[in-house]
């Protein structure tokens, strides 16, 4: 079992607590020596963009993920099988309170992730609806494998509140712990600066579930990811964001400039 076991009932009540939307952060999800094989395992970030795609948007940037599942490393590929598992995403369902998850077997947005230093990624809620099978996003999980990080380093996943003007965690990347939770229209989360030194990376592995069913509220719309400004990156908010929200700002701050101009 490379996956503890996992005390359901336990869990269960700390989602339901959880804010400002559901989610959980279990240190030690995976057992020690095969979490160090997995770590062992990965490829130095060079050998990684040969295998994936890098990112290097604006919202987005200094990051590599490598999303084959053909290309990974064995304890890395007994991770994502692991993960996949109907056992574990049994216990899932039970803890999360969303029945019938399904895994992804292309990992769209998942798989071996790498950031290097000056890395980041601004907050956002990701995709709501699998295009191909018709599936919806439900949950995130995470699992870190950076060992001896500091904690100025940064690189913290962070959960917002929907308006991202209340930071309510900030998870440090640290080895073995899995950060899990809810993928919906309301759960904003982001990732920190990274600032490990040149030749250190943040490495982790992300999967995602879905279901067949459409989660209770839904609007029927299908998005891609969308992106919000944190409180301190207001400039960013009104001048780097997508064209819609630059032509609303645009157009407000012209109507406000008539009107100083009128006043005068
Ligand atoms: O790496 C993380 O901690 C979060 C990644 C994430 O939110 C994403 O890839 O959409
Ligand atoms: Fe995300």
């Amino acid at each position: 079992m490379i996956i503890k076991p996992l005390d359901r009932d336990a869990l269960r009540a700390r989602v339901r607590e959880a804010t400002p939307f559901p989610n959980l952060c279990i240190d030690g999800l995976l057992d020690e020596e095969f979490a160090h094989r997995a770590a062992d395992a990965f490829p130095s970030f060079e050998q990684a963009l040969t295998m994936g795609r890098q990112f290097a948007a604006l919202n987005e940037r200094g990051k590599v993920q490598v999303t084959n599942s053909a290309l990974f490393p064995e304890p890395i590929a007994e991770l994502n099988r692991a993960l996949a598992s109907p056992e574990f995403r049994d216990d899932l369902s039970y803890i999360f309170e969303i029945p019938e998850l399904l895994d992804d077997p292309h990992l769209i947005g998942g798989g071996m992730h790498q950031t290097g230093p000056q890395g980041h990624l601004d907050v956002h809620v990701d995709f709501n609806f699998e295009q191909d099978r018709k599936l919806h996003r439900r949950l995130n999980i995470l699992v870190y494998f950076n060992r001896d990080w500091r904690p100025e380093w940064g690189g913290e996943v962070e959960l917002w509140d929907e308006d991202v003007k209340v930071r309510h965690h900030a998870f440090l990347p640290v080895f073995n712990r899995c950060v899990i939770f809810a993928t919906s229209e309301a759960s904003y989360h982001g990732v920190t600066a990274v600032k490990c030194p040149p030749g250190n990376t943040r490495k982790s592995f992300a999967a995602y579930y879905y279901t067949q069913q459409a989660p209770e509220g839904w609007d029927g719309k299908a998005h891609s990811t969308v992106f919000k400004a944190r409180p301190d990156e207001i400039l960013k908010g009104k001048v780097l964001m997508p064209a819609e929200k630059m032509g609303h700002w645009v157009r407000s701050t012209l109507r406000g400039a008539k009107k100083l101009i009128k006043s005068k």
